[in-house]
């Protein structure tokens, strides 16, 4: 280490632990600390190893449904040796995020007022959101009974875009860049032809108005289904035109990152991903042109929580009775699933194992064998596909490139995979099984 790296060193810091960041309400929780919570990722803003903060300074607040303060004035970015006269680019990043100066007695303004409904779910049609401050315009479904609403709009212009760079590990700004999509163009006014933000919020009482704080929100995108069916995915706002990606960037610029669905660190493990999830699936039961609902590259989480969202859902299905579910996995359970729910076979098989553990009883050897065989089998069911394939290139490959295909058929080894595998997913399984028991 030089003697400038030394110096350097005592304004190093870990910034996952130097930012704070805050959800306030109201004016006087700005300078209440025991808010306070720190972001999981901000390589993103600072990078992997240029990224320096003097002290503890940083200090961010993310206001009711939007607005971000940064009171961060001591925040830098070495400047690359190669180029000395580059901007300090950390500080730079991170006011962008400032987009209006806060202070508390203008917090009302940037918050949303949605519908008078208890609870509101709607979807966000590109070409109709222009006015930034009128409530959402299309009510697509009431839900009574809770007090979030599940919102398109935002009023304001500043989305909690910086949670978002802040809470998911491959967040981006640069999406959709000159990329123009048809299905964005639709001019048929159907919900269900577009990508929909659905927003999640807190209703609450400041002085006698009701107002909404953003939870968290998710972003599905319908792709089209051959011959005239839509495919609802749960995927990040990429490829839109550029017009309509500055018509959406100006209402929710946060939202538009690669976040398929996020609800905000201090919301989390409260029931509201469930919940939010539980809503899109009943609203898109509801479209006949709906085929199935899906996700991009779900990430672990997302399998757990819609693992729980589909099984709470389908338990009641007939086809799933619980007389029914010893049988194995049927047809009608795979046609019923996407029929009434919009699930697809593939994650209605996961439903209908779940929900046949939940029935059977493993302390009887046979119960248990027969559903070890079954989850085993769909399991095996890519080995068994290789091994043909391998059968195939036996007969056409020279011995030297057989070679490292047959290790890959290492029959011990292949069962001990498949044995750990059936483990984590049983583990999986029960981790559900016991959150129903709960609900
Ligand atoms: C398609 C994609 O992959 S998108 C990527 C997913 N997004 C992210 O990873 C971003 C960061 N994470 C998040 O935004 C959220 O944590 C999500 C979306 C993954 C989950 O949302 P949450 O609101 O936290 O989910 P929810 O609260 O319904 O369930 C989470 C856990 O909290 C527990 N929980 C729920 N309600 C309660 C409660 N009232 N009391 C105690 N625990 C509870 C659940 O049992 C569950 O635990 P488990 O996972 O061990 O079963």
């Amino acid at each position: 280490m030089n003697e400038m790296e030394k110096k350097l060193a005592e304004y190093k810091c870990d910034t996952n632990e130097a930012i704070c960041l805050k959800l306030v309400r109201f004016a006087e929780e700005v300078n209440d600390d025991s808010m306070t919570f720190h972001p999981e990722y901000s390589h993103q803003l600072y990078g992997d190893d240029l990224m320096m903060l003097k002290g503890r300074s940083g200090r961010s607040f993310l206001l009711g449904s939007a607005a971000t303060r940064t009171t961060s004035s001591h925040c830098w970015r070495k400047r690359p040796t190669s180029n000395p006269s580059a901007p300090c680019f950390t500080h730079t990043t991170f006011t962008m995020w400032r987009r209006e100066k806060t202070s508390p007695t203008r917090f009302t303004r940037w918050t949303c007022s949605a519908r008078d409904s208890e609870t509101t779910m709607s979807a966000c049609r590109p070409s109709s959101c222009g006015s930034l401050r009128r409530p959402a315009s299309s009510t697509l479904t009431t839900i009574v009974g809770t007090s979030f609403s599940c919102c398109s709009r935002c009023t304001d212009r500043d989305g909690p875009g910086c949670s978002s760079m802040l809470t998911l590990e491959k967040a981006s700004q640069r999406i959709g860049e000159g990329k123009m999509d048809a299905a964005w163009e639709c001019a048929c006014n159907c919900p269900a032809c577009l990508l929909c933000f659905i927003c999640r919020f807190e209703k609450y009482n400041n002085d006698g108005e009701t107002l909404f704080a953003t939870v968290g929100y998710m972003t599905v995108y319908n792709y089209y289904v051959y011959p005239d069916k839509t495919r609802p995915r749960v995927r990040s706002g990429g490829e839109v035109s550029k017009a309509v990606l500055s018509c959406l960037c100006a209402c929710w610029p946060g939202v538009l990152l690669n976040s398929q669905m996020l609800i905000l660190p201090p919301f989390q493990g409260e029931g509201h991903g469930a919940q939010l999830l539980e809503a899109v699936h009943r609203f898109y039961c509801n479209l006949p042109k709906v085929q199935d609902i899906t996700a991009e590259d779900p990430s672990e989480n997302y399998v757990k929580l819609r693992d729980y969202v589909l099984v709470k859902l389908c338990q009641t299905l007939p086809s799933f009775s619980t007389d029914k579910l010893p049988l194995s996995f049927s047809d009608d359970m795979a046609t019923e699933a996407r029929e009434k729910l919009k699930i697809n076979k593939k994650h209605a098989r996961r439903v209908y194992e779940i929900l046949r553990l939940r029935v059977t009883d493993m302390s009887v050897e046979t119960k248990a064998r027969d559903y070890r065989l079954e989850v085993k089998k769909r399991l095996f069911a890519p080995t068994k596909k290789n091994q043909r394939e391998l059968t195939k290139m036996m007969k056409c490959l020279r011995p030297e490139e057989l070679a490292s295909h047959i290790s890959q058929m290492d029959t011990a080894l292949q069962q001990e995979e498949l044995e750990k595998s059936y483990q984590e997913v049983l583990a999986e399984y029960r981790r559900v099984i016991e959150r129903l028991a709960q609900a």
